[in-house]
């Protein structure tokens, strides 16, 4: 069999990465990992175990007992830790609000890289398309397709609060502010490394993002 397309997809929060991927690994019948979502996975398995976030060390050790299953189906997406479902709990925002603090620290980025070269070197479908913050340059530096998928923080806000309408806009732009700055001190995910197509999706619905994500990843796929 041969190796499968392997699909690298960054961008800053709200830009669309997770939902965008998602709609282009089903039109493609390619897997799709969420990396976030391990992140997140982590800093919810550390508040449950009531380990700080912010103790390094501390953190390190919650990986011992982070028994770890994520879904890679586009249609059956899940994510567990140590049996428990936990597809909607990475999404509250007391996850959202600490996920970066457990993100900056190396041995955690070590151990999920390692785990996301081995979920895409491993797929039973013919491609994977993997989104984060760091795929195109340090997890998948080598993938077929590398896209930057961006949009004007301005669009990025208005999304995320048609989102979150139970928060104000100016909390949700703040956190979403505060969490691309932190972020960013750990990957660059503003601009495109070399080899990089850059998706602006400011001025595009959603469909119209779907249909340029995946016409780039077709034109590298020929
Ligand atoms: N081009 C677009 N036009 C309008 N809305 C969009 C577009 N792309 C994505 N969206 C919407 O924007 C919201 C944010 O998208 P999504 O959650 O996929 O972003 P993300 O980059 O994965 O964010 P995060 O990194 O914070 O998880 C979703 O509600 C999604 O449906
Ligand atoms: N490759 C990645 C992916 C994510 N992160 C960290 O996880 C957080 C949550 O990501 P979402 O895409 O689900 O919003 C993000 O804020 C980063 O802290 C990462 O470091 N690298």
């Amino acid at each position: 069999m041969s190796a499968p397309v392997v699909v690298a997809i960054d961008g800053p929060a709200g830009s669309g990465k997770s939902s965008v991927s998602k709609a282009a690994a089903r039109q493609l019948g390619f897997a799709y990992l969420d990396t976030g979502a391990a992140y997140r996975a982590v800093a919810w398995h550390v508040l449950n175990q009531g380990v700080d976030p912010a103790v390094e060390q501390a953190v390190v050790e919650s990986l011992d007992e982070f028994g770890y299953v994520i879904s890679t189906d586009p249609d059956d997406y899940y994510v567990h830790v140590n049996e428990q479902d936990i597809t909607d709990a990475i999404r509250e925002t007391r996850i959202t609000d600490v996920v970066s603090k457990v993100a900056k620290v190396p041995v955690v980025r070590q151990y999920l890289s390692d785990l996301f070269r081995h979920i895409m070197a491993t797929t039973d479908k013919p491609g994977i398309i993997a989104e984060g913050r760091d795929i195109t340059t340090v997890v998948a530096p080598d993938a077929q397709a590398r896209i930057l998928l961006t949009a004007s923080e301005e669009a990025r806000m208005t999304r995320r609060s048609a989102e979150l309408p139970q928060h104000s806009q100016d909390q949700t732009a703040s956190a979403l502010r505060a969490r691309d700055a932190a972020d960013s001190r750990v990957s660059d995910f503003m601009t495109a490394a070399d080899g990089v197509v850059t998706v602006d999706s400011t001025d595009l619905d959603y469909a119209q993002t779907i249909d340029a994500v995946v016409g780039v990843i077709r034109s590298r796929m020929s």
